[in-house]
Formats: structure tokens, C-alpha cells, sequence
């Protein structure tokens, strides 16, 4: 698998001098499901939309398949192959799932097959072809964001809070969907996730953002077995008296 995304050094943040993510590295080989979790206000969303370019990163770089973004690029990033599904899932809500989906498509490309390559994924969406994407359910509506995104043959595909307004129920079926297109497509793809460890059933890698710093990296696989070394990178830790390590709160309460 080669490494279709490397950050170094990375600082991100919305005002000159005052960086609210940094010293994030990041390596991503195709193919690849990173997690990238962390509390609320760590600065997730504030290094997807720097890396997806469209914040301007305040120092470090990025490059996507061995070429240097330059910082705020928006355009160059997504000619790059660098595409984001943001929380909000931007769609066109008076506008149908098929003009939606059309939308997205690249001229060059032939729709039909692009529609049917991603109701491969999403068949739900097959049956909500004529609807506006304003009266689909929250979930159908994540499908179609996330299926606007693959028409674009994304190399890095960015995902903020794909489980955002969902029923826990609707996240398990749609995570998986997530790994599905990893594996089918090689494209890498990066989830801030809050679900915890529905995030980790379905990435290779996991990072925990604490403050704006990396707290923790490591195999999902080996994180989703050890929650509490999870919990402690999200709450921090603090000793107790006789020097003992003690979480600030229960493995329960980190989702
Ligand atoms: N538009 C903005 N202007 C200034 N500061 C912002 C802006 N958006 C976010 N911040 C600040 O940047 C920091 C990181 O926020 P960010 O939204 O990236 O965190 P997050 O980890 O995605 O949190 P959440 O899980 O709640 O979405 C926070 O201190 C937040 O208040």
C-alpha cells in the first residue's frame, strides 16, 4: 500500500499565532481507515477542513500522493483528490438523490454507471431516486452526502461526524459501508467519530486529539481492546495520592 497522505508538523487553527491543532503528523496508505478521535472541541474538525484545505494551515505541510499542497488551496486539494463529507452533509435539499447524485458526477464520466457503482453501496438511495434530498431521514440524507463524495473517485476521503444527529442503530450500518468502500475502491479515508468504538470496529488505525495534540495513535484493533488507555488519552489522568494512575471518569462514559 503506498502512502497517499503525510502530514508533519501540522497547525491549524482559525487565527495567525494562536493554532488550535498542533504538531499533528499523519500518515495514510491507500486503502486505509484512520479513526480519528477525541472530546468535543479538540480540534477534529478544525485539521479535516485544513487538510481538506479549506482552512489555510498556520504551519507543517501536506502532501497527497508525494505532492505539497499549498496552504488554503481548496481547488488544488480536491483536484488532488482530497474530498470532505462535512457535518452539515452540504447537500441540495429542493433538489432530487438523483440530482444530487448527477451533480457531483464529472462530465467525463458516464452517469449511469457512476449511479449504479454507488447505489452499489447505498441501495437505500435506489429507492429514494425521485425524492428531494430535503425529506430523506437523517441517515439517507449521510448516504447520499457520502455518496456524492465517491462519484468524485476521491484518494482521500474525509468523513466529519458521519454519525452526527443518527440513531446509534443507523451508525452500525453505515460504518461498515464505510470499510466496504476502503476495500473496494483502495480510496483512504479518515472518520472523526464520536461512536468510540463503532469507529474502531471499522478503522486499521485509531489517533485521539486532546487539546489540539496528539494523545494517542496506535492498531484500532489493539485500542478497541484496551478502552481504558482510550478513555485517558480523551479525559487525560491525574495521580492519586501513594502515585497511582487514576482515569478522571469511567470507560462507560466515552461512547
Ligand atoms: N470558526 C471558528 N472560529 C474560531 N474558533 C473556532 C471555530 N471553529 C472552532 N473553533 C475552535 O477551535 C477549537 C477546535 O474546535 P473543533 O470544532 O475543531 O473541535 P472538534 O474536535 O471537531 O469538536 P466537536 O467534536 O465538538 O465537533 C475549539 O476551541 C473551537 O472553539
Amino acid at each position: 500500500m503506498t502512502t497517499v497522505l503525510r502530514c508533519t508538523d501540522l497547525a491549524a487553527g482559525y487565527t495567525k499565532g494562536r493554532p488550535c491543532v498542533r504538531g499533528l503528523d499523519i500518515e495514510l496508505r491507500s486503502g486505509e481507515v484512520l479513526a480519528m478521535l477525541g472530546p468535543n472541541g479538540a480540534g477534529k474538525t478544525t485539521a479535516l477542513l485544513t487538510l481538506a484545505a479549506l482552512l489555510p494551515a498556520l504551519g507543517g505541510t501536506i502532501e497527497v500522493n508525494g505532492t505539497p499542497l499549498r496552504p488554503g488551496d481548496a481547488r488544488g486539494a480536491s483536484r488532488a483528490g482530497l474530498v470532505l463529507v462535512p457535518d452539515n452533509r452540504a447537500l441540495f435539499t429542493t433538489l432530487t438523490v438523483a440530482e444530487n447524485l448527477r451533480l457531483a458526477v464529472p462530465g467525463r464520466r458516464r452517469w449511469p454507471g457512476e449511479r449504479d457503482r454507488i447505489l452499489g453501496w447505498f441501495p437505500r438511495l435506489g429507492e429514494r431516486l425521485k425524492v428531494a434530498a430535503g425529506a430523506l431521514s437523517g441517515g439517507e440524507q449521510q448516504m447520499l452526502a457520502i455518496g456524492r463524495a465517491l462519484a468524485q473517485h476521491p484518494s482521500v476521503l474525509l468523513v466529519d461526524e458521519l454519525s452526527m444527529g443518527l440513531a446509534p442503530v443507523v451508525v452500525e450500518r453505515l460504518l461498515p459501508v464505510m470499510r466496504q468502500v476502503a476495500n473496494d475502491t483502495d480510496t483512504a479515508i479518515i472518520l472523526v467519530e464520536q461512536h468510540v468504538q463503532l469507529a474502531l470496529g471499522v478503522a486499521d488505525t485509531a489517533l485521539v486529539l486532546r487539546h489540539g495534540e496528539k494523545a494517542l495513535e496506535g492498531d484500532a484493533g489493539e485500542l478497541a481492546a484496551d478502552p481504558q488507555r482510550i478513555e485517558q488519552a480523551y479525559l487525560g489522568e491525574h495521580t492519586v495520592p501513594g502515585g497511582g494512575v487514576v482515569p478522571a471518569v469511567h470507560v462507560d462514559a466515552v461512547q
